[in-house]
């Protein structure tokens, strides 16, 4: 009898790109501008999200390194432009898009730094079109990065400086989810993962311990846990696949005493059951047999809850492992953040500020090129608040600043006594990257100092204080001033 075997179908585009990685609208208004002759008008576009998640105090911004690579790379493809030409789209402006290269200047906060509501983390001055083609990769990579930062950095709040492993991979929206969430927990002080790939393109530590399939392949733990050792110097044992506190632990001790010092026993894991009460009794048993530095590793559906309950109840759990709830970000799938024209080119070759108005006045967008600070200070080292400034303004200089809320605006104080830190930085300048990629431990570290910045008021996990994201005088004037005109317009029209 003959067998049918398959190919796999080779991959249908070897120069498959990114650049149509972006809603099909963005292509349609490129090619307006382009019919109109607009196209190259300079535009000013700013990201920002207007609810932190998961009603933390503060986000954790992330995703630059692979925005930064994006920009850097992106061009149509001549399969790119042969799909859109049998879209239909003419040949003209296909000509023109096959031309089309990121040009523009991206001035951005650091990864790592804490990024508020309504305040720009990232701003892109580019030709209209190259600003409108990139929106979409732009928010799909700092929604998803900054969103699992901040989830890993609700997470390292509750477990201090206990080690933090991710394990999410199997969970994941898919592979890319898995690879960039893992960094982006990295970023947020993790402190090593189970994906070897990620370990390998990012240089996180990686680390592991082992499954109930190689328990239940040699259908016995005894047996299991020691081929494992005769294989491995260091050890973990997993304990619960039978019963944990009567056949696990014990047999984890029985083969640990067994191989002395030809192993390194690190400790065991549990992974279902009452991880208090399990944690508490292994802690007994290990102690009690001698191996007092041999730590207890817990996984399960852990998130930031769990880990807190567990903690008041007195786990005995030194080292944690949490997969699922972080890497789909599990209580909010998305962060909202948006990509909003703030500025544009006008026929006159001036730039002219635009707004975008909502019922919702906290919905209305700010217009004009602006600079963000952290107020910092210098008396005690704590954020007094952001600070939105426009462009031109230098709160650096004042001896006294006035910061008061864009919205209610009677909430208002007056700093003295500061450090005014830009957050934003000049990271690609006419498509040249003009900006060093710092390193993930670099990262890392930035995000600890930037918390110590920050009162213990504004990262609690539960009703944090709102932090103050004020603008200055003359933002707020102009802010108004734009609403003004429009309303003007708006009334003019509906008495013509
Ligand atoms: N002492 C505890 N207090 C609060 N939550 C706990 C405690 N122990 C475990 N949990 C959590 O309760 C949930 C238990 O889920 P579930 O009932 O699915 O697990 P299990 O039945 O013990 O194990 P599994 O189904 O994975 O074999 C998990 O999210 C776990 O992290
Ligand atoms: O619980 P998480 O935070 O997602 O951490 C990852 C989970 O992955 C493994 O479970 P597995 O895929 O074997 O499934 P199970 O333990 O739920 O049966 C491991 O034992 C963890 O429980
Ligand atoms: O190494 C582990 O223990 C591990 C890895 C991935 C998922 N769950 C557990």
């Amino acid at each position: 009898m003959t067998r049918n075997t398959f190919q796999i179908p080779e991959a249908p585009y070897p120069d498959d790109s990114l650049a149509l990685h972006t809603d099909k609208y963005q292509i349609n208004m490129t090619q307006v501008y382009w019919q109109d002759g607009i196209h190259d008008r300079k535009a000013v576009f700013e990201v920002y999200f207007r609810k932190i998640p998961f009603q933390n105090g503060y986000a954790v911004f992330a995703g630059l390194e692979r925005l930064v690579r994006y920009l850097q790379e992106f061009r149509f493809s001549d399969s790119d432009l042969a799909y859109l030409k049998e879209d239909g789209y003419p040949d003209a402006f296909l000509e023109y898009l096959k031309s089309v290269r990121f040009t523009g200047t991206v001035r951005s906060m650091r990864e790592g730094e804490l990024v508020f509501a309504n305040e720009p983390m990232l701003r892109v001055e580019a030709p209209l079109a190259e600003a409108q083609l990139i929106e979409t990769a732009v928010l799909n990579i700092i929604n998803f990065q900054t969103l699992i930062a901040t989830k890993a950095s609700r997470i390292k709040q509750i477990v201090g400086d206990e080690t933090t492993m991710e394990f999410g991979t199997r969970r994941a929206q898919e592979l890319d989810a898995a690879i960039w969430g893992t960094r982006a927990a990295f970023i947020a002080g993790f402190d090593a993962t189970s994906n070897v790939r990620a370990g390998k393109l990012f240089g996180i530590p990686t680390a592991g311990t082992h499954a109930h399939a190689m328990v239940q392949a040699y259908r016995d733990e005894y047996a299991a846990f020691r081929k494992y050792a005769e294989c491995h110097t260091d050890c973990v044992f997993l304990v619960d696949t039978y019963d944990t506190l009567r056949s696990g632990v014990p047999t984890a001790i029985e083969v640990a005493k067994e191989f002395g010092d030809r192993i390194k026993f690190k400790g065991i894991r549990l992974d279902s059951g009452d991880l208090a009460y399990l944690s508490k009794e292994a802690r007994k048993m290990l102690d009690e047999a001698g191996f007092t530095d041999a730590k207890i590793y817990a996984s399960n559906d852990l998130d930031e809850h769990t880990i807190l309950n567990l903690k008041a109840q007195g786990a005995k759990i030194d080292v944690w492992g949490i997969g699922t709830k972080l890497i789909t970000a599990y209580d909010q799938p998305a962060l909202g953040a948006v990509y909003k024209l703030i500025a544009i080119e006008d026929e006159n070759g001036e730039m002219a500020d635009t707004i975008k108005i909502s019922s919702n006045p906290e919905k209305i967008s700010t217009p004009g090129r602006k600079r963000v600070f952290r107020i910092i200070n210098k008396t005690n080292g704590k954020s007094e608040g952001d600070y939105i400034a426009l462009e031109h303004e230098e709160p650096q200089r004042q001896e006294r600043l006035k910061m008061f809320h864009p919205v209610h605006t009677y909430i208002a104080k007056f700093v003295t006594n500061f450090e005014a830190r830009e957050l934003h930085h000049t990271v690609i300048e006419n498509g040249d990257l003009v900006y060093r990629l710092p390193a993930l431990r670099e990262i890392q570290t930035f995000v600890k100092e930037n918390l110590n910045v920050l009162w213990d008021e504004y990262k609690r996990l539960l009703n944090p204080a709102e932090y103050p994201v004020n603008l200055s005088q003359e933002c707020w004037d102009n802010k108004m001033k734009r609403i003004e005109e429009i309303q003007e317009k708006v009334n003019r029209r509906v008495q013509a």
